[in-house]
């Protein structure tokens, strides 16, 4: 919903930074790189120390360097299909990052086992549901839905969540609530988008099989 939304108010304002990055001599892979790095170091630094508030800004900053690096190609004409296996790969880098330093937390100081598993859960059923399209799609098949809860909905749930939580070291009380929620909802959202796309996978290539036996059929039958 938000990649259908969304996106197209933050094409219009990440627009001419973008446009000032290329004019700098920056290239699209350079900041899909930076970007992937910037996230990693905010989740994997910040979150398992409990620093919430922090590590979610870091992240926040440059999380946005994917809708950025897609506008830099698109402007320069120079989108490639090497420019979207980075962005995709380095895409599930960040999630195992920001997931895995939720998850790292709970194992320590954050001491609380069950969370720590609903962390590893959205991190394993975000992985999935992203390879659900992308092997859908190598195989030939359109795998026309996106589900409940895409990419952009497990980062701004997560994300907005752990922001408001780490305001708990500031002093606001029982807002550190607000992190263990959206796991719980991200990790539901994720296996109902699961079990969406499963089902649209099986529904298409039930379909292409069958389109397929059934133009094997016509060509024997004019071949007699
Ligand atoms: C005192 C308050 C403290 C709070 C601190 C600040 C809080 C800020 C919190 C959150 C900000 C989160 C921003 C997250 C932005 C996410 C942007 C992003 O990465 O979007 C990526 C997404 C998809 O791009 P791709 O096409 O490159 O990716 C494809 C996709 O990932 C597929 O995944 P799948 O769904 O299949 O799993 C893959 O299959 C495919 O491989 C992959 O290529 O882009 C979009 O979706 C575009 C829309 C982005 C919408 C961003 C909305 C941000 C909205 C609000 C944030 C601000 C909230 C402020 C809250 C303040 C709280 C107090
Ligand atoms: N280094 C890159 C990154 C992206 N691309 C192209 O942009 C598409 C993704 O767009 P986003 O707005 O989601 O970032 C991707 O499929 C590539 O076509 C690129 O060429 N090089
Ligand atoms: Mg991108
Ligand atoms: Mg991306």
């Amino acid at each position: 919903m938000l990649n259908k939304y969304a996106r197209a108010f933050f094409t219009r304002v990440l627009t001419p930074f973008a446009a000032l990055l290329l004019r700098l001599g920056v290239s699209p892979d350079a900041v899909t790189l930076i970007g992937t790095a910037g996230v990693m170091a905010g989740a994997l630094v910040f979150f398992p120390m409990g620093e919430f508030f922090w590590g979610t800004i870091v992240i926040t900053i440059f999380v946005f360097s994917d809708l950025v690096d897609g506008n830099m190609a698109r402007q320069a004409g120079i989108s490639s299909r090497w420019g979207a296996f980075l962005d995709s790969t380095l895409d599930r880098v960040a999630d195992g990052a920001i997931f895995g330093g939720l998850a790292l937390w709970y194992a320590g100081n954050g001491d609380d086992n069950v969370m720590c598993a609903v962390a590893i859960f959205c991190l394993a059923s975000g992985q999935v549901v992203s390879y659900t399209k992308a092997r859908g799609e190598s195989i030939g098949l359109p795998v026309a839905v996106n589900g409940l809860v895409e990419r952009a909905e497990r980062l701004v749930i997560s994300l907005v969540a752990a922001g408001l939580s780490g305001l708990h070291k500031f002093g606001v009380p029982g807002i550190q609530i607000l992190l263990p929620i959206a796991l719980w909802i991200v990790a539901v959202g994720s296996l109902v988008t699961l079990v969406q796309r499963v089902v649209t996978v099986r529904r298409e290539s039930a379909e292409a099989d069958a389109a397929e036996a059934a133009a094997a059929d016509r060509g024997s039958g004019a071949a007699q």
